[in-house]
């Protein structure tokens, strides 16, 4: 996440009348629309967080760079996607820690996988399983769109977990996995195999 005055190429959530939200991507010269008025990009880049800007009819918008929770909550989605609310709970119970090595499965829309990326910090290591191409896309676009780029700790591994995971990582070399699926017990033998001696496996099914 950037710091600062407001730059190009910054995500901006802007809370408009009626507590409306609208997220942008700041562009120099770039207009943002609505059915009432104009807001010129070039009115926020520069300002500093929570500065209020004022559109061509008046309409007064407060400018924040979202927070995780507000960007998955609109964010573009495959699959059903973990709310905030139960990311929470799920990086409480699989006690995951800056510097981890986490497995997760599946991708989804990568809004777990955003949440695990930030818990385990530059220093860890997230491997993220997908088996449909089109979900792993959008997650890599979700996870691009929010940090800037898709970041050099994170793989998106296409396939079935339990069949690409001993590929992928070698025994006991796992700190943590978390599995967001229909039936995770199906993985269990592959997560058991990866896992160090003593970590932790957390996993949600959900019809
Ligand atoms: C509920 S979604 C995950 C949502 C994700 N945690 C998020 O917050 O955006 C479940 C995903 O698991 C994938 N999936 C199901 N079984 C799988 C398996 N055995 N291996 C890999 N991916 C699997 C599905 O294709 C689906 O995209």
């Amino acid at each position: 996440m950037s710091r600062g005055p407001f730059a190009a190429g910054d995500r901006v959530q802007l809370t408009g009348p009626r507590a409306r939200l609208h997220t942008i991507t700041l562009e120099a010269g770039k207009q943002f629309h609505t059915h009432r008025g104009a807001l010129d990009h070039d009115a926020i880049i520069g300002e500093p967080e929570g500065s209020v800007v004022t559109a061509s009819n008046g309409d007064r918008y407060l400018a924040l760079r979202p927070l995780l929770a507000d960007f998955v909550m609109s964010m573009p989605r495959g699959a059903a996607i973990v709310y905030p609310k139960d990311a929470a709970q799920i990086l409480a119970q699989a006690d995951v820690f800056p510097g981890a090595v986490v497995v997760e499965a599946g991708v989804g829309s990568g809004a777990l996988s955003l949440w695990l990326l930030r818990a385990i910090g530059p220093e860890g290591r997230l491997v993220s399983f997908e088996r449909r191409e089109e979900f792993a896309d959008v997650a890599r676009g979700n996870v691009a769109a929010f940090t800037g780029s898709v970041p050099p700790n994170w793989s998106v591994e296409l396939g079935d977990l339990a069949e690409r995971l001993p590929d992928v990582a070698t025994p006991a070399s796992v700190d943590r996995v978390v599995l967001d699926m229909l039936a995770p017990w199906e993985c269990l033998d592959v997560v058991t195999e990866a896992l160090a001696p003593g970590e932790c496996c957390s996993a949600t099914s959900r019809p």
